[in-house]
C-alpha cells in the first residue's frame, strides 16, 4: 500500500511517500512569505501548494496514480475525537470556508482530497489540529461568553510522547509528559496518561511564537480593535499570520533571526530569548495542572533544532522533570499510520458530521 502525506504548515509544506510503515521519502518546500502573502485567505492557497506538491512528485521520479490514499493534516474543525476522517465534498467544503478559523492545516484535507480525485483513491484526515481531550476545569477563560479551545498541534505531540514513552519503556496512557511543539505556532501540552488535559490554543494563547502573538493584554487588544485603524481582518492576520517574531524583526524564519543575533543583533537575541521566557512560563503552568507529577518535558517542532532555543528554556524548567528534544515532527509517520490503519481494514474511517 502507498500514501502520499501532505502537511501543510504557517511557512512550509512537508510532503513524503510511504510503502506501508516505511518512509521512501520526505521532503518540505518553505513557501517565501512574500508569496503566501499574496493570498487573502488560507484556502486560497490551494492551488499554488498543489503545484508545489506536484513538482515535488516529479522531481522525485514518484507518479501521483501509484498511490493507494492521500493523508493529509487535518484542520479547524468542530471540536472532535481522534482518528482517521475521510475527506468528503463536507468536509472540504468546511475546510474552504474556515467557519472554526483560518489555519495552514485547513489545506492538508483541500489538497488531498483534490490529488484524491484526480487518481480515484480515498483521502484522509488524520487527528486534526481540533481534537479535543480537556478537563472541564482548563475550559474556564474567565468569560462565559469565551470558554476556551482546544486547538493544538495534537498529531505530532502525540506521535512524539508515543516514541519518548516507548524509550523509557512505558505506554503513552502510563506517563505523564508536557510536550511543547515549537513550530510556526506553538502548543505547550499538559499530557495526562494518554490525554491532552491542557493546551494553549496555538492559535491565540499561550506564548508568542515566529508569527502569531499568543496570549495579549486583553483590555488594551480591545481598544486597539475600537481604534478604528484596523478592520477585522487585519487584527486576525495580527494574531495569527503577523505577531509574535516576525512582528518585532520582521522574519518568520528563526535561523535567520539567530544568525542575526550571533551577528550582534541586540533586538534578535531579546526577541528569542522573550521566546523562550514564555514557552518556558508556560511549560511551568502546565506542571501545576498535573500538581507537578511530571515524568518528562518534551521538545519539539522546527525550533527545538536550535540549540540556543531548547538551552534557553530547559536551563528555566529543568527544574519540574527531565528535558527530552525532538526536533522537527512525526506528523509524517503519524498520517500514512492513520491511513494505513483504515486501508488495511484495521480501523473504520470516521465521517465528519458537523
Ligand atoms: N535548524 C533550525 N534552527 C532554528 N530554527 C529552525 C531550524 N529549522 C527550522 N527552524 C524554524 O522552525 C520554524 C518552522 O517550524 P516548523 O517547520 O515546525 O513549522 P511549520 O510546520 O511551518 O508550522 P507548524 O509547526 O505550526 O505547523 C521556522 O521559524 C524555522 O526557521
Ligand atoms: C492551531 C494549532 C496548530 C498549528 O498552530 O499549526
Amino acid at each position: 500500500m502507498r500514501v502520499l502525506v501532505i502537511n501543510p504548515g504557517s511557512t512550509s509544506t512537508k510532503i513524503a511517500a510511504f510503502e506501508n510503515e516505511t518512509c521512501l521519502w520526505k521532503t518540505g518546500i518553505d513557501h517565501p512569505a512574500q508569496e503566501i502573502e499574496g493570498f487573502a485567505r488560507v484556502g486560497d492557497q490551494y492551488e499554488y501548494r498543489i503545484a508545489a506538491v506536484l513538482k515535488t512528485l516529479a522531481l522525485k521520479g514518484d507518479a501521483l496514480e501509484t498511490f493507494n490514499a492521500i493523508a493529509g493534516r487535518g484542520g479547524l474543525l468542530a471540536p472532535l475525537i481522534g482518528g482517521t476522517y475521510f475527506v468528503d465534498d463536507n468536509l472540504v467544503r468546511v475546510l474552504q470556508d474556515a467557519p472554526g478559523g483560518e489555519h495552514a492545516s485547513n489545506l492538508g484535507g483541500i489538497i488531498a482530497y483534490h490529488l484524491g480525485r484526480r487518481i480515484n483513491v480515498p483521502a484522509f484526515i488524520v487527528d486534526p489540529v481540533a481534537v479535543d481531550e480537556m478537563e472541564p476545569l482548563a475550559r474556564f477563560s474567565g468569560l462565559p461568553e469565551l470558554p476556551r479551545i482546544s486547538l493544538s498541534h495534537a498529531l505530532n505531540m502525540k506521535a512524539v510522547a508515543r516514541k519518548v514513552a516507548r524509550q523509557i519503556g512505558k505506554t503513552y496512557q502510563e506517563v505523564n509528559f508536557i510536550v511543547v511543539h515549537l513550530g510556526g505556532g506553538i502548543s505547550v501540552a499538559a499530557h495526562y496518561k494518554g490525554r491532552m488535559i491542557d493546551v494553549n490554543n496555538a492559535n491565540s494563547e499561550g506564548p508568542f511564537s515566529v508569527d502569531r502573538c499568543g496570549t495579549l493584554p486583553a483590555y488594551q487588544l480591545v481598544k486597539l480593535c475600537y481604534s478604528g485603524n484596523y478592520s477585522e481582518q487585519e487584527m486576525l492576520n495580527k494574531i495569527t499570520k503577523e505577531g509574535g517574531m516576525f512582528a518585532y524583526l520582521k522574519t518568520k524564519d528563526a535561523r535567520a533571526a539567530e544568525k542575526r543575533m550571533s551577528e550582534g543583533d541586540s533586538q534578535a537575541k531579546l526577541v528569542l530569548e522573550a521566546l523562550c521566557y514564555q514557552v518556558s512560563k508556560e511549560i511551568g503552568a502546565m506542571a501545576a495542572v498535573m500538581a507537578g507529577d511530571v515524568d518528562r518535558i518534551v521538545l519539539t517542532g522546527g525550533l527545538a533544532h536550535s540549540q540556543f532555543i531548547t538551552c534557553e528554556i530547559s536551563r528555566r524548567i529543568a527544574f519540574i522533570a527531565k528535558v527530552e528534544v525532538v526536533p522537527g515532527e512525526e506528523e509524517m509517520e503519524a498520517l500514512a499510520s492513520g491511513a494505513l490503519r483504515v486501508l488495511k481494514g484495521e480501523e473504520q474511517a470516521l465521517v465528519y458530521q458537523a
